[in-house]
């Protein structure tokens, strides 16, 4: 698998929110996509799923442009919450297994019980944090090649925040891209292997996080300081 952008811009009205990206992700890895607000994160992950069109530049997976074909190989959970409210837990997985022929019940299952989550409860009646322990659910029951997760631990409590990223890890095969965007980046520096760090619409580096630490000695956060501020 191979997803790459190509001198992506996308522009909304007269706002740039992605200038000339060009990136090249390798599977198996797990990115960490940073930037402050409004650098384009969503911009690009949207793209990448196939939601919204690039103005130019191309965005490719296995070297076709990515549509309705590439949807099925990529997963992507947006920050916005999707469920019905009239819906159970239980009914979130229907639904999603008659939506995507990747999805796994047995999957789904394993991942509400780490998320200490259970199939009788109502969508309404979930907080913030368990709505969005269940969105994660959903997406990472799927066999996808590559999960696009923007902003997966917003609203998650400190200690289920590494539960649920260990979950999200060992749910997936070896060969398998992971994409997270995230503020948290103190935190994302410990499961993360590469980092994208967007500015402006620009994508401004790419790095190794362990070659960051071993041979600069360097942390994200440091890094990531040193190229926004
Ligand atoms: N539908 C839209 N219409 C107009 N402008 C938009 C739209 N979506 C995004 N933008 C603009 O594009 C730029 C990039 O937005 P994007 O949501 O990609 O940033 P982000 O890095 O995900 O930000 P955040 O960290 O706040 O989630 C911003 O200037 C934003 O205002």
């Amino acid at each position: 698998m191979m997803l790459e952008s190509i001198h992506l811009t996308k522009n909304y009205l007269n706002k740039k929110a992605l200038d000339d990206v060009s990136l090249k992700l390798e599977e198996g890895q797990i990115y960490a996509l940073l930037g402050p607000n409004g650098s384009g994160k969503t911009t690009w992950m949207k793209t990448a799923a196939g939601l919204t069109k690039p103005t130019s530049g191309e965005m490719l997976y296995n070297g076709s442009p990515v549509g309705i074909e590439s949807r099925r190989e990529i997963a992507y959970m947006s920050t916005e919450p999707y469920f019905f409210r009239w819906m159970t837990v239980e009914d979130v997985g229907e639904y999603f297994q008659d939506f995507f022929d990747d999805f796994s019940s047995d999957r789904y299952r394993e991942l509400l019980a780490e998320m200490a989550l259970t199939e009788d409860m109502k969508i309404r009646q979930l907080s913030s944090g368990m709505a969005a322990k269940l969105k994660i659910a959903a997406t990472m029951a799927r066999k996808a090649s590559v999960f696009l997760l923007d902003e997966p631990l917003n609203g998650i409590d400190l200690i289920a925040r590494d539960r649920i990223m260990e979950a999200v890890i060992s749910s997936v095969e070896p060969n398998v891209t992971l994409v997270i965007s995230s503020h948290l980046v103190e935190e994302i520096e410990s499961f993360a292997s590469k980092a994208v760090f967007l500015r402006n619409g620009h994508a401004v580096e790419v790095c190794d996080v362990e070659d960051l630490r071993v041979r600069e000695g360097k942390s994200l956060a440091y890094k990531y300081r040193e190229i926004m501020e």
